[in-house]
């Protein structure tokens, strides 16, 4: 049986700043209810990662969050949830405003067919309504590329076209072009399921090296991934959280048995 947790959630996340939170969640696709009752506390500056098997809602959850779900049409959410204080649902939230607080990074690296540079401009210019000083754009290109420890490897190659890029520095680059709108919460659906074992670790360390700054919400189905490069995990079942503890405690100590279950592989 899917346990209540709002009590782990909120032992995880007492007193300290949350990025996200959600109460009573719920989200249905159509007629089919994918989430239900779901309570999270993210907290600020840490990587969280959702992990649990397979249809268990971690993707729809991530994606409700910056309401990238409605495109659909056909999703109705119920309950709230918040990012930085801020009540998403509200009518009145501008979405666009909403995606680039909550920035997203797809499994694949999904870069425009422009230059690098190009890129990491593309929503900076959009925000303040067209180009900016040569020496402004120099100044943002080159803090984004060094945020995502990009710089040395491209700064000579800034007019390359980016999906002529390796793989990891694609999505380097998806995470780099995200930070000039400072984004407060970063939202990654399985960013490192296209890369080789070693592009994944430089990804990895790259979120470790990101938070602090940003907060950092992350689905995965690689256990040794949630394991290195997560401060708290939320386990999920049938789209229900079933436990938020910190990492550590997670896979060392679960406090229930379905969480147990899943991390010794006995499903999913
Ligand atoms: N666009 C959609 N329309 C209808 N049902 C959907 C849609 N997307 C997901 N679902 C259903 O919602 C449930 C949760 O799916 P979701 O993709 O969120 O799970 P997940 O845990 O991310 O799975 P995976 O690990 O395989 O990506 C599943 O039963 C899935 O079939």
């Amino acid at each position: 049986m899917v346990s209540d947790t709002t009590s782990t959630a909120a032992a995880t996340a007492t007193g300290k700043a949350k990025a996200i939170q959600t109460r009573k969640l719920n989200l249905w696709y159509g007629s089919f209810q994918a989430l239900f009752d779901v309570d999270i506390d993210v907290v600020q500056g840490k990587v969280t990662s959702l992990i649990g098997p397979s249809g268990c809602g971690k993707s729809t959850l991530l994606r409700s969050i910056n309401r990238i779900n409605e495109r659909l049409g056909y999703v109705r959410t119920t309950g709230t949830i918040e990012v930085m204080g801020h009540n998403v649902l509200d009518p009145s939230v501008e979405l666009t405003q909403l995606r680039r607080a909550a920035g997203m990074v797809f499994q694949r690296p999904n870069p425009l067919p422009l230059s690098i540079r190009d890129n990491l401009l593309f929503a900076y210019r959009l925000d303040r309504g067209g180009k900016g000083s040569r020496s402004d754009e120099d100044e943002v290109v080159e803090k984004a590329l060094k945020e995502v420890l990009l710089w040395d490897q491209v700064k000579d190659r800034l007019l390359q076209k980016a999906t002529e890029l390796s793989l990891e520095e694609q999505q380097k680059l998806c995470i780099a072009r995200l930070l000039p709108v400072k984004p407060s919460v970063l939202l990654m659906d399985e960013p490192c399921s296209a890369l080789d074992p070693e592009a994944t670790r430089a990804v990895e360390d790259l979120l470790w090296q990101l938070r602090g700054e940003y907060s950092i919400l992350i689905v995965t189905h690689n256990m040794a991934q949630a394991r290195r490069a997560s401060d708290e995990c939320i386990f999920m079942l049938m789209g229900k959280v079933v436990e938020h503890s910190a990492t550590v405690e997670m896979f060392v100590t679960p406090k229930h048995q379905e969480t147990a279950d899943y991390l010794e592989g006995r499903f999913g």
